[in-house]
């Protein structure tokens, strides 16, 4: 277990830190990195983390430390009397403690991780599994327990059952599953209450403490995971934040998405999460950002020669995000009837993707460099006009002999309902790399196929020797690189080849990474459990900050009211079908033709 803590999944060697005042000493169980921060840096003087280095314990670049506001530790972080930036205390821990606490030595701390909403679907499906998987995996500290809060009432017993229920072995690695289960399962507590209920909260605080206590260790950080209905969010933060917040170590706060459904009521979440908790507290989960492919997009365009010079106006004609299920939204009727697609898909997932793909190099592969600049691109950007809009709703279809139901047959959802379960929408990007070039992105439920993917189609190429070789239509020559999200991860970049043989034949193939076969990868890690370790170690590069959130709402705001009060009614489109005759439209529009929809691409 210890080996697994050190080695993490991509430990990195390097020396050990030195902090002022103390002697030279290793952090306990991180791997030594030659960036890693210590508390004798000023904040301005940190350094940036080891790019890619996602280790249990790595040091933590927030300032998420104890105040006698976030957590009642009984004094902010304040600068030594001598002027140097070296002797920062933090509260009443003196310089040692600090070290520990920022290092997360979980030799003398222990970790609770709390699901806000542990009886629902969410916490079952993702948060859990996830949780196990991390724990199989070595990457959770030797002292973490799990505490599930609700409504719901349960004992230990039955909420062990519960999560059991839900927790599955990896195809790779099911030796001693059943045994690591077990071992897991004793480590989950369940303390039911209401959530906007104090007296709960500090009953979940007294059963944490006690657990904390048995494990021996003096100190304790602890997460929380609001995996709740909007309507409870700053209820349950405040109860967490304000009862059951550590005294000795860090608290971070996971909130899930919907972050409101507009610019305005989404200011109003953030200003009651900051009556609770400080930003660098907050961890806003955008799941997308944890998946394989999205991690890799800035190594793909920034450690590659070939593909940063043609990342802009010059060579790329459009640039498409698409998003596809081929399932409504059964059992989700209610929550998405309040959302729509738009909301609950496009204006989050595809948008932070498009900033990632557009955004300009950051200085560094710190969090707040990279958010600097997805930010900046979206403030570039103008927001998106009606005219450029398609929505959609999935209507019945007998298919197979079986009725396949239509959004308004789900029972949670309002008769006559004009929600869209489809939308696709033109962006663009006000920007000297961007200016002229589409952005499309669509998404939809209930589609022919389960897929996200972006694809950039460059421009054709000028004044071509083989032309004639292709035909009247340029755009069955012109390359385009796919990056496929989901499933099936790969990246290929569609080309031009002689065919082999006499004569002078040509036609488009693919150089093709396929992960499944490159890096005999059966199974990724879920996007849940990337970004759970990323909350235990303080790193913020994949979740959302809060001016990316308000820049990414001032884009959909005047779009959304727009169609809400003029109640637009949206293009039904069979269940299963690739979508709304309107998407094509929307696509010529701009000159453009929907990449997943050409019939050549051979893997549809
Ligand atoms: N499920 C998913 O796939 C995804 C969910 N999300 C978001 O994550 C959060 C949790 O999602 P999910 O687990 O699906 O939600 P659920 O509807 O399953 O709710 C979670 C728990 O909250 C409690 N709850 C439900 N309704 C109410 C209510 N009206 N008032 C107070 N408590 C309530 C219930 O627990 P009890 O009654 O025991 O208190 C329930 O088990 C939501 O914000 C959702 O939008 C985001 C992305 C995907
Ligand atoms: O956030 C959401 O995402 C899921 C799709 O996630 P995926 O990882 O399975 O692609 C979507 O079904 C849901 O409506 C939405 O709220």
């Amino acid at each position: 277990m210890l080996q697994q803590l050190r080695g993490g999944r991509n430990a990195v060697a390097g020396p050990s830190t030195v902090v002022k005042g103390l002697p030279a000493r290793p952090s306990v169980l991180a791997p030594q990195s030659s960036t890693s921060q210590s508390p004798c840096c000023a904040p301005a003087q940190r350094q940036a983390p080891v790019p890619g280095s996602r280790v249990i314990a790595r040091s933590s670049a927030t300032t998420d430390k104890p105040t006698a506001s976030a957590n009642g530790n009984g004094g902010a972080v304040a600068p030594a009397q001598d002027g140097t930036a070296s002797a920062y205390t933090y509260g009443n821990l003196d310089v040692e403690q600090a070290y520990d606490l920022e290092h997360n030595d979980w030799n003398t701390t222990s970790l609770s991780v709390v699901v806000v909403g542990a009886s629902g679907d969410l916490a079952k499906k993702k948060i859990f599994p996830a949780l196990f998987a991390l724990y199989y995996e070595g990457l959770l500290p030797p002292d973490f327990s799990i505490f599930g809060f609700a409504r719901s009432k349960m004992t230990d017993a039955e909420f062990r059952d519960m999560i059991a229920g839900s927790l599955t072995c990896r195809v790779s690695a099911k030796d001693k599953c059943i045994e690591a289960t077990e071992k897991f399962l004793k480590r989950c507590f369940y303390s039911p209450g209401q959530y906007d209920d104090a007296k709960s909260f500090s009953e979940l605080n007294q059963r944490m403490g006690e657990v904390e206590r048995g494990s021996g260790k003096p100190r304790s950080n602890r997460m929380f995971f609001l995996s709740i209905p909007p309507n409870v969010f700053i209820a349950a933060a405040g109860g967490a934040a304000d009862y059951c917040s550590t005294k000795t170590g860090w608290t971070r706060v996971i909130v899930e998405k919907p972050f409101g459904r507009d610019s305005a009521s989404s200011a109003a979440l953030g200003r009651g999460l900051a009556a609770h908790l400080k930003e660098e507290q907050i961890y806003r989960i955008d799941h997308y950002l944890g998946k394989e492919l999205i991690e890799n997009l800035t190594v793909l365009r920034f450690s590659n020669l070939v593909f940063e010079p043609l990342w802009s106006r010059q060579y790329i004609r459009n640039v498409q995000v698409i998003f596809s299920e081929n399932f409504g939204t059964e059992g989700r009727g209610g929550y998405f009837d309040q959302y729509g697609i738009m909301r609950d898909v496009i204006q989050n997932h595809l948008v932070q993707i498009l900033a990632l793909f557009a955004m300009e190099q950051p200085v560094s592969l710190n969090a707040e460099d990279i958010r600097n600049e997805k930010v900046k691109v979206l403030r570039c950007m103008r927001p998106v006009k009606l005219e450029d809009t398609v929505l959609g709703q999935y209507r019945s279809r007998v298919h197979g002999g079986r009725t396949l139901p239509g959004y308004l047959d789900d029972k949670t959802v309002p008769e006559g309902s004009l929600t869209p379960t489809f939308a696709a929408c033109a962006m663009f990007i006000n920007n000297a790399r961007w200016d002229g070039v589409p952005f499309l992105l669509k998404a939809g439920k209930a589609l022919h196929t389960r897929r996200a993917e972006i694809r950039v189609q460059f421009r054709h190429v000028p004044g071509s020797l083989y032309k004639h070789k292709f035909g009247p239509d340029l755009d069955n020559s012109t390359n385009e690189l796919v990056i496929r999200i989901q499933p099936k991860e790969s990246i290929y970049l569609k080309i031009n080849n002689k065919v082999p043989g006499l004569g002078l034949r040509l036609d488009t193939t693919k150089l093709d990474l396929q992960y499944g076969n490159a890096y005999n990868a059966k199974e990724l890690p879920d996007a849940y459990e990337r970004l759970l370790l990323d909350v235990v170690n303080g790193d913020k590069r994949l979740f959302i900050r809060n001016d990316e959130l308000e820049a990414a709402w001032d884009l959909f705001t005047p779009v959304l009211h727009e169609s809400e009060s003029r109640r637009v009614t949206p293009e039904l489109y069979p269940y299963g079908s690739r979508g709304p005759v309107g998407a094509h439209y929307l696509a010529a529009k701009y000159g453009v033709r929907w990449g997943d929809l050409a019939n050549d691409d051979g893997d549809e």
